[in-house]
């Protein structure tokens, strides 16, 4: 039988390199790459491929359909179970929401995901790599980027200040104080494109503190943007908001997930039927349903959660 790389129309060469650079990604890696490859294959013959919809090629890598997935995950606090072995799955592309009624353990859950706390027992998987046992600052390199909260602006400067120090973060000169203005000045191009994508342009040059609640969270959103995200962890996007804010940030949420997966805890019914493409639902700490806003809000044991009856309806509940 004709060696592998063979059958795969590689050099043994590349293969190897293919192998080696998938293997620190994922143990699991070599059969979606072995699948993908034999599929590409077989359809350039002309013969019909291995069915991997749920899988895509990014340059030599092979991602899943799954971005970020938690088995059994379980957090613990003095007895009492916050999360109770949460198996969740978020789709790469979707907007995800992770809602339940006060209490049901989603902010817990985030703070697992970013290991703000550690896991009493369970898994995180990202991209095919468990990340459980690394700390928040490596897995912000992966991708993984919560929405700063708004206390972690500076408030006394400008909004392309803040924004371009996001981005100075994300090339590692954060600290880089001896660099002369002008050098940093070359991050503005940059900053701008960001304030140009949330709607913030023509607040380049005010103070942040000047801002209105709204725009303040769209700055947040830059600000995030600016550290490349590729699953953004959005934490109650429109919190507080008056409707007209809430209209303005829930586009901007649909706008900037083109291309990044989007996970956010969001209470505003109308903000998650507008948008999520998958609503898990947690109740005391575990997974109560899941699936689109048409079957969750059509779900009764949803519907009791929320309203302590079936009859009663889903939408409006929190918003
Ligand atoms: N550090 C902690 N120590 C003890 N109990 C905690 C801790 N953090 C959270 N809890 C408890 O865990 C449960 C889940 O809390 P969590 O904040 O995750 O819920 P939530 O779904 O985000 O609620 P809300 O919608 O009100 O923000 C609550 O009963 C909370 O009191």
């Amino acid at each position: 039988m004709a060696p592998e790389h063979a059958m795969l129309g590689l050099s043994r060469a590349r293969f190897v390199r293919m192998q080696q650079r998938w293997s620190k990604r994922s143990s699991t890696g070599n059969v979606d790459y072995v699948r993908v490859r034999a599929e590409r294959k077989n359809q350039s013959a002309g013969e019909p491929g291995l069915p991997s919809a749920s899988l895509r090629m990014e340059g030599d890598m092979i991602l899943g359909d799954t971005i970020l997935e938690t088995r059994g995950l379980t957090k613990e606090f003095k007895g009492f179970t916050a999360v109770n072995g949460v198996n969740l799955r978020v789709r790469r592309g979707s907007i995800h929401a992770l809602i339940g009624p006060n209490g049901a353990g989603k902010t817990t859950c985030f703070n697992l995901l970013t290991k703000f706390l550690e896991p009493t027992a369970g898994q995180i998987v990202f991209n095919g790599t468990d990340i459980t046992r690394e700390r928040p600052a490596h897995i912000a390199r992966r991708g993984i980027i919560r929405s700063f909260q708004i206390s972690a602006v500076f408030p006394h400067l400008t909004v392309l200040q803040n924004v371009r120090i996001g981005l100075q973060r994300q090339l590692g000169t954060s600290f880089h104080f001896w660099r002369s203005e002008r050098s940093l000045d070359t991050l503005n191009d940059r900053a701008m494109d960001l304030l140009t994508q949330v709607g913030l342009t023509d607040f380049a040059d005010t103070k942040t503190v000047e801002l209105s609640y709204g725009r303040k969270r769209a700055l947040e959103i830059a600000t995030t943007l600016s550290m490349e995200p590729e699953l953004m962890l959005l934490d109650e996007p429109t919190q507080g908001m008056g409707h007209e804010d809430v209209d303005r940030v829930t586009a901007l949420i649909k706008k900037v997930s083109a291309g990044r997966t989007i996970l956010m805890v969001e209470h505003n019914m109308n903000v998650i039927a507008g948008i999520s493409d998958t609503i898990t639902v947690l109740q005391r700490g575990e997974v109560l349903a899941e699936g689109s806003y048409a079957e969750v809000s059509k779900n009764p044991l949803v519907m009791e959660a929320y309203m302590g009856s079936a009859d009663a309806a889903l939408t409006g509940a929190h918003a």
